[in-house]
């Protein structure tokens, strides 16, 4: 379904007096969901401004379907763009029907009545944002997040080859911005619909689209799968981060804590740590970690929140009597730490590491959850290392 080109363009400079972004050049193929990326003020509403013809371009030229943008009449364009940009409407006496069939007059005319057909295409529109419940309502008494719905189902009722999306999620909670991500993308899918909508959701954006487009500093930065594109350090330069990190393998932004509320070590695996590493990033506190096998989900989420990790290759047996120098080295991490927190999980060097934290004298808490019985829950961890001697602990023994 990406044989046909949708959209394309060469030279294109978009922007105002001066141009926000130079040498657009872009091909998007049909059934292909694409989202732009940038921080704030990068032209990402700028570009899709252009792109559908509310602003002139400053230089350079846009085909969609193969036919320059200039020479489109405004109802040609209408039955193959929508629009939906971020000025969000706000039409007087307009009810929810009423609105999401403006949508049907670049296939009816402006004077013409709406069949039977084109009132289907309003009542499975609305349905497809899960709006029908709206049905009758003025949209300017709408909530941001309905009204939002209802701009979608209009852009739907159009029938467009491409959507050009300004933050289509913005005022949506969770549950229904991942529907309406999942109906554009099965749009996308069943009807070769092209989307390109700016999001600001990098974790989303990787995860439902199936090319990303990223603007920075007046032009494209990069353009591809976004399991390719978006890299820990792509993401970090592209929004100046400077505590976050974003996580390809887990597709998720990981927030790193400061480290200098003192030094803890989990002893971790099969991906039972993670939300305790996270609980205790968030407190502050630096943290090391083992004895993981290679690719353990732990292993990743340590990663991301700048954790120092003992890692062994999966091939890299551990000697029964635990004897490893990979472990060696946890296990002397391990006592050099100000306490240690067990997450449970049941293998030879989770065993071994759990003798050396018991022979540290060092305080060690159990969390409730792993494969061993017992254990406390996050909350009383939390509570129990408030209740901690300042650390460093070992400084002042
Ligand atoms: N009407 C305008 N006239 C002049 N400059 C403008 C106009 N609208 C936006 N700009 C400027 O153009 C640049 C790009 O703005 P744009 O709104 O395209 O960014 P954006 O990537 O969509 O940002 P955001 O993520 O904050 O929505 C910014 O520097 C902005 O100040």
């Amino acid at each position: 379904m990406s044989g046909e080109s949708i959209l394309h363009s060469e030279g294109l400079s978009v922007g105002y007096r001066a141009p926000v972004l130079r040498e657009v050049n872009l091909d998007f193929g049909s059934g292909q969901f694409i989202a732009l990326l940038g921080p704030n003020g990068a032209g990402k509403t700028t570009l899709l401004r252009t792109l559908s013809r509310h602003l002139k371009p400053l230089a350079g030229r846009v085909e969609v379907l193969g036919r320059d943008l200039n020479t489109l009449s405004a109802l040609e364009l209408a039955r193959l763009v929508a629009v939906c940009l971020t000025d969000n409407a706000k039409p007087p006496l307009l009810s929810v029907d009423e609105f999401v069939a403006l949508g049907r007059y670049p296939h009816t005319g402006m004077m013409g009545r709406l069949s039977v057909h084109d009132a289907e295409i309003v009542e499975r529109s609305l349905a497809a944002v899960t709006a029908s419940g709206l049905s009758g309502r003025l949209v300017e008494q709408l909530s941001d997040g309905e009204r939002q719905k209802v701009v979608l189902a209009r852009a739907l009722a159009q029938e467009p080859k491409l959507m050009l999306l300004d933050e289509p999620t913005a005022h949506l909670d969770l549950k229904h911005r991942i529907e309406v991500m999942g109906i554009l993308r099965s749009l996308c899918r069943s009807h070769g619909l092209t989307v390109l909508a700016s999001l600001h959701d990098i974790d989303v954006a990787a995860k439902v689209s199936d090319r990303v487009l990223l603007v920075q500093n007046g032009g494209i930065r990069d353009y591809g799968l976004p399991e390719t594109v978006l890299t820990g350090e792509t993401v970090a330069e592209l929004y100046g981060f400077g505590d976050a990190d974003f996580n390809r393998h887990l597709g998720s932004i990981e927030f790193r804590g400061d480290g200098k509320a003192g030094r803890v070590f989990v002893i971790a695996g099969r991906g039972r740590a993670a939300p305790v590493f996270r609980l205790l990033s968030k407190k502050g506190l630096a943290i090391e970690t083992g004895l993981l096998r290679d690719g353990d989900l732990d292993a990743f989420v340590a990663a991301a929140l700048g954790a120092k990790t003992y890692v062994r290759a999966e091939s890299d047996e551990l000697p029964a009597n635990g004897n490893g120098s990979s472990l060696e080295e946890a296990a002397q991490a391990l006592t050099a730490c100000d306490f240690i927190v067990d997450s449970g999980v049941r293998d030879a060097g989770a065993e071994a590491l759990r003798q050396r934290a018991a022979a540290s004298g060092l305080p060690v808490f159990r969390v409730a959850g792993g494969a061993e019985k017992g254990g406390i829950t996050l909350s009383e961890l939390l509570a129990a290392i408030d209740r901690l001697p300042p650390f460093p602990r070992q400084a002042s023994q």
